[in-house]
């Protein structure tokens, strides 16, 4: 049932592989499906994407947020949503779990995906240049190659979700032609053990799927049904995959978006690196009528996705508050 859970299973993801049989692949897509249909999160294995890149773009997000004050001014978020976020700069008033009046106690660097510039829609609404170190060129270099293997990744996954709602195979990569990538390179410094006070403040994510890798300082807890916060430490090897609320409007509620947090009481700093696949900006998301059942009626209407997701971005983020 949807939201009784008091553990977090981990699905392996072997079967989405090329190549695999269909009865492993069966096996990955029924698994996926009782996990995201009952906590909405899940912990992938053999997910396929290298793990020295893995560890290498850890060690990027630490080095970055290493850097002096001045340089990372320098990359000070742009109007794409591209570049550093200073601490305290979002606060998600748009969240439906808990009223949330105090701004996140995380500072991050925004990557999104790269448009050349001479490409046709290049300066329209998130469509800019990212930003990053110059002192440290290798970030680019990982971020880009880092964004790529966990795209085939979503791809894959977006392959067994459909398969998962009895639609084919390839239903989703339509709406993910170019898709809306954003990995965000977070450090959520110690906090005080003040109530209201969040590394992450309890939320839902706005998309369609985030695969998060963290270090192993752990403080990320998921809500189940009862209102308990469930723990969800760090298991090598794997990554936190979490349904968005596009995907869960999309699936007509088959999918949920589960709340959940974060808070660092460690005695040290906390880096973790969430990459959400999302859809084109031009994605007409509108339920399938193929998996409605007899009398099913879709819960929502159909919305653009860049419509839905600037709308969310203008709400939460300090620096776009004034320009919306
Ligand atoms: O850092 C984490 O563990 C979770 C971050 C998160 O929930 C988010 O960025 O949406
Ligand atoms: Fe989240």
């Amino acid at each position: 049932m949807k939201g009784e859970f008091d553990n977090i299973p981990i699905v392996d993801l072997s079967g989405l592989a090329d190549g695999a049989t269909e009865a492993a692949r069966s096996e990955s897509v029924a698994d996926l499906k009782t996990a995201l249909e009952t906590s909405g999160f899940a912990y992938l294995s053999n997910h396929g994407v290298p793990e020295d890149l893995v560890d290498r773009m850890r060690e990027m997000n630490v080095a970055i947020h290493a850097l002096d004050d001045k340089e990372k001014q320098a990359m000070r978020i742009n109007e794409f949503h591209r570049g550093y976020m200073p601490m305290s700069s979002s606060t998600i008033v748009t969240s439906s779990v808990a009223k949330v009046t105090r701004p996140n106690q995380s500072e991050s660097l925004m990557v999104m995906h790269e448009i050349p510039e001479d490409a046709p829609h290049f300066g329209e609404p998130l469509q800019g240049p990212n930003q990053f170190p110059e002192r440290l060129p290798e970030v680019r270099e990982t971020a880009l190659a880092y964004m790529a293997e966990m795209t085939v990744l979503g791809e894959r996954i977006a392959g067994g979700l459909a398969e998962a709602l009895g639609l084919p195979r390839d239903w989703f990569a339509q709406h993910f032609q170019d898709p809306t990538l954003f990995l965000r390179l977070l450090h959520y410094p110690e906090q005080a053990n003040e109530e209201e006070l969040f590394g992450s403040a309890p939320h839902t994510d706005y998309g369609f799927v985030t695969l998060l890798k963290q270090d192993n300082v752990g403080g990320l807890e998921v809500r189940n049904k009862r209102g308990d916060w469930i723990p969800a430490p760090p298991i090598e090897n794997t990554f936190v995959m979490n349904v968005g609320d596009i995907l869960a409007k999309w699936s007509n509620g088959r999918f949920v978006s589960t709340p959940h947090r974060v808070k660092n009481l460690s005695r040290r700093g906390r880096y973790s690196q969430p990459f959400f696949y999302d859809p084109s900006m031009r994605a007409l998301v509108e339920c399938p009528p193929a998996m409605l059942e007899a009398g099913e009626t879709p819960q929502m209407e159909p919305v653009l996705y860049g419509d839905y997701l600037l709308e969310r971005l203008n709400k939460n983020y300090d620096y776009r508050k004034k320009a919306s």
